[in-house]
C-alpha cells in the first residue's frame, strides 16, 4: 500500500542521453508515465553544441506531458541526471544557478547528462519549485591511492555511471537483507560506456573512467597503448577534435565494426564475420579483467558482483563474463538501468526529510 503522504509529491524526472531523452513522472514512489524519445541523428547533429539542444529537448517533454494531460502546475519538484560537475560525493544535490553555469561552460567536459540539470532548473524556476540531481557522473569517492596515475600532472579522474551503479547496488543489498553501506561489492555498468566500480561500505573507492581507461565499450576506446596513441596524435593524421571524437564516440566496437549496437555485432558474427566474433570476445574478456583488478582493490572481500546496463541483456556476453569472474563472488545480473527511478527516489528522500539535500559550491 502506498503511504498517503507520498502522494503529495509529484516529481518530473529527466534523463538526457546521447541519442535519446528519457523522462518520467512519479507520484511519490508510484510511476505515472515513463517515456523514451529517440532523437533523429539528423536533428541532433544539427546543433553545434550539446547545450544548444536545451529548447529542442524541453519542448518534446512539455508536448508529451500536455498530450498525457499532466498539468505542469501539479509538479512539486523536478529531478535530473547530473553531468560532469566538479568532483562530488554521492547523494542528492539541489540545482543552483552556479551548478547550471558550470554545466553550460562544460568546464570539465561535455556529456549528454550536462543538459539534465540545465533543463530541470530552467523549468523549475518558471514553476517556482525545487530541482535536484542525484549521484551525478562526477561522483568522486576515490581513495587517495586510487588517484595516482604514474604522472603527477595526470591524476586519475572519477567519472562513471554513478547513478545507476549506486541504485542497483542499493537494490541488491536490499534483496540480500543488508544495507548498501554495510557491503563490499563490484558493479560493472555495461552501457554505451563501461564503468567497473568497487564499492566499499557505500563508497565508490575506485573506478575506470570510461572516457580514458578500462575495457573497450560500444563507442569508447577505454584504455589504449599510450605510446602508440602519442605517435598517432603527433602524426598530424587527425586534428585534436577528431581524436577526441574517436576516443569518446567512435572508438571501441564502433571503430572495429562500424556499429555501437551489440545486437548488430552478434548478427555480423553469426553470419561468419570473424572480426565481430573476436571483438565481442574481447569485450567480455576486458570487462572480466577489470572486475578482477577491482576485486584486488577490495582485497578479495567481495560479497557479490553486479552486471548491469543495456549489454547485460545479452546472455552470451553475460555468460562469458561470469565464466571468468565467478571464482571471485556470486554474480547478479540486473539488465538495463534504473536511473529514472533512482532520480525520483533520491529526490523523494530529500522532499520527505529522510536525507538532506547537499549544496553545490565551488
Ligand atoms: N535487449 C538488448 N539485448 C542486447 N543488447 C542490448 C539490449 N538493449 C541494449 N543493448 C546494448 O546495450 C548497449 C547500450 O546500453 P545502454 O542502453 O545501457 O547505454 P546508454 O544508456 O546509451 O549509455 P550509458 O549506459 O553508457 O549511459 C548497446 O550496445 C546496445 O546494443
Ligand atoms: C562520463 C561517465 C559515464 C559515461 O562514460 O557515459
Amino acid at each position: 500500500m502506498i503511504d498517503n503522504c507520498l502522494l503529495k509529491e509529484r516529481i518530473l524526472v529527466i534523463n538526457p542521453g546521447a541519442t535519446s531523452t528519457k523522462f518520467a513522472v512519479y507520484d511519490g514512489e508510484t510511476l505515472i508515465i515513463k517515456r523514451t524519445v529517440e532523437h533523429l541523428s539528423a536533428e541532433i547533429n544539427a546543433f553545434v553544441k550539446l547545450l544548444d539542444q536545451y529548447e529542442y529537448r524541453l519542448r518534446i517533454i512539455l508536448k508529451q506531458l500536455a498530450a498525457e494531460e499532466i498539468e505542469l502546475s501539479t509538479l512539486t519538484a523536478i529531478a535530473a541526471r547530473g553531468g560532469i560537475l566538479k568532483p562530488l560525493k554521492g547523494g542528492t544535490y539541489e540545482i543552483t544557478q552556479e551548478m547550471v553555469d558550470d554545466l553550460r561552460e562544460a568546464k570539465r567536459g561535455e556529456h549528454a547528462s550536462n543538459l539534465g540539470a540545465v533543463m530541470a532548473f530552467g523549468l523549475a524556476s518558471l514553476l517556482k519549485i525545487p530541482s535536484y540531481i542525484v549521484d551525478p557522473v562526477s561522483v568522486d569517492e576515490m581513495e587517495p591511492v586510487a588517484r595516482i596515475s604514474g604522472l603527477p600532472d595526470l591524476p586519475r579522474i572519477s567519472l562513471s555511471h554513478a547513478l545507476n551503479t549506486k541504485a542497483v547496488a542499493r537494490k541488491v543489498a536490499k534483496q540480500l537483507g543488508k544495507k548498501y553501506e554495510e557491503m563490499n561489492l563490484i558493479v560493472a555498468h555495461l552501457g554505451t560506456g563501461i564503468s567497473v566500480t568497487p564499492h566499499r561500505l557505500g563508497r565508490m573507492i575506485d573506478v575506470n573512467n570510461p572516457k580514458e581507461e578500462g575495457p573497450l565499450s560500444p563507442d569508447r576506446c577505454g584504455g589504449l597503448p599510450v605510446g602508440q596513441f602519442l605517435k598517432l596524435a603527433a602524426s598530424g593524421i587527425y586534428t585534436f577534435d577528431e581524436l577526441k571524437e574517436i576516443l569518446n564516440y567512435k572508438g571501441g566496437m564502433y571503430a572495429y565494426l562500424g556499429t555501437a549496437d551489440i545486437r548488430e555485432d552478434f548478427s555480423m558474427a553469426s553470419s561468419g564475420n570473424q572480426q565481430a566474433n573476436l571483438i565481442l570476445e574481447a569485450l567480455s574478456y576486458q570487462v572480466a579483467k577489470e572486475i578482477g583488478g577491482m576485486a584486488t582493490v577490495l582485497s578479495g572481500q567481495v560479497e557479490c558482483i553486479i552486471l548491469t546496463g543495456g549489454i547485460a541483456h545479452s546472455e552470451p556476453i553475460v555468460n562469458a563474463i561470469i565464466s571468468r569472474v565467478q571464482f571471485i563472488a556470486p554474480v547478479i545480473v540486473i539488465p538495463g538501468e534504473e536511473e529514472l527511478e533512482a532520480l525520483a527516489f533520491g529526490t523523494l528522500r530529500v522532499l520527505q526529510g529522510e536525507e538532506q539535500a547537499q549544496m553545490y559550491s565551488m
